[in-house]
């Protein structure tokens, strides 16, 4: 702490708040401990009786916090992400600049936090994210660091923390099995809920075909609809163990790479993920039809971002892979997938 004159002040970090009381009117904060002092600052400063002040010496080898926040920015910001233009209280906010899927460095951002007196915190990673979403804030603990702090955090990582995929637009093919809908005994509610669900994303179902149970009939269906161009494929049905459940080996029939049947996600234990070539292949269980938010959900954002999902991400699912069923869904504002 050190005492100076106002008039040489521009620039300087006060190291206190300055209280201004106009009687009748006002008493409150004029400015704040860490507020760096500007030209415009003086005149005010000296009508407030300051003709002296208290500062923070920053020297040769430390940091305003402020200065520190535009670090953190540059340490975070990836593809698709901006930064707040104001940085209020030393924290700098990130937003997403597009639609899609939110990627965070987890393992640099552990090291990161890690490295103390840095707080940079993020929404979960693998969720959709809405354009101008804030999706992290980041500052440091005090008022003022060491620089040599600040170049270990800019070490850490070799890429940015945060980046968000935009989302494609991808034409989806449709595959509905079962005897119940073939035959018109029960009207199909399966395909509305999946054209809903790809809609959202600003994806359009190609066409939907309607087959019994019937593998070769399931595994034709699918591939007339590669030949229509549709760049994903989902079955809808004959998913789980009745001998009437045929899906899966129809869709290991149309040949591929089977990356998993079953998921640790509740609701979605019986989903399939397959790959023929780069194109996804997904076997959704019925539960798909009829709860709010399935395995689905948490894949199909990802797929859309262009992910090859491997079995170990459907792996690391468990963890935090059942829903609650909550009366009015929160999703992605709840630990489902995360
Ligand atoms: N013994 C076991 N039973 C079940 C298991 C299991 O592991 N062992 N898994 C359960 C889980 S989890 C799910 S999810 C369902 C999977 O169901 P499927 O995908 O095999 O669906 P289906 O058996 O074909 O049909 C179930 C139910 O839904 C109706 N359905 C199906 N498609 C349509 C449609 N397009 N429109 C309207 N309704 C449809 C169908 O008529 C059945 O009522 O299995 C559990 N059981
Ligand atoms: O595949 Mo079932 O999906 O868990 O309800």
């Amino acid at each position: 702490m050190k005492k100076i004159d106002t008039a040489d002040a521009v620039g300087q970090v006060l190291c206190h708040d300055i209280t201004e009381i106009v009687p009748g009117k006002f008493k409150g904060r004029a400015f704040k401990k860490g507020h760096i002092i500007r030209e415009e600052d003086v005149e005010k400063l000296l009508s407030l009786g300051k003709d002296h002040i208290y500062i923070f010496e920053i020297t040769e080898d430390e940091l305003h916090e402020n200065d520190a926040a535009h670090i953190l920015g540059n340490i975070g910001r990836g593809e698709n992400v901006s930064l707040s233009t104001e940085i209020k209280e030393g924290k700098i906010n990130f937003y997403s600049d597009a639609e899609g899927l939110l990627k965070i460095d987890r393992e640099h951002l552990f090291k990161l936090n890690m490295l103390g007196e840095i707080s940079f915190a993020t929404l979960p990673e693998n969720i959709p994210v809405k354009r101008g979403e804030m999706v992290a804030g980041a500052r440091v603990i005090p008022l003022i660091i060491k620089k040599r702090k600040m170049e270990m955090a800019q070490g850490i990582s070799p890429e940015k923390i945060i980046d968000i995929l935009p989302f494609k637009k991808m034409k989806v093919g449709v595959v509905s099995t079962g005897n119940e809908i073939y035959y018109n005994r029960i009207v199909d509610k399966f395909g509305p809920v999946v054209r809903r669900k790809v809609e959202e994303y600003g994806c359009q179902v190609v066409e939907q075909i309607i087959v019994p149970d019937d593998m070769e009939k399931i595994a034709e269906a699918g591939r007339k609809l590669l030949e229509k161009g549709a760049e994903m494929l989902v079955f809808t049905g004959g998913m789980s163990v009745d001998p009437d459940d045929l899906t899966p080996t129809a869709i290991m029939e149309m040949g591929g790479d089977l990356v998993g049947y079953g998921s640790p996600v509740l609701p979605g234990s019986m989903f399939l993920l397959s790959y023929i070539g780069d194109l996804p292949v997904m076997g959704l269980p019925g539960c798909v039809m009829y709860s709010k938010k399935t395995v689905f959900d948490l894949v199909l954002p990802r797929i859309l971002a262009g992910e090859k999902l491997t079995a170990e991400d459907i792996a690391a699912y468990g963890h935090g892979g059942l829903c609650q069923s909550c009366d009015e869904c929160r999703y992605p504002n709840c630990s489902f997938g995360k």
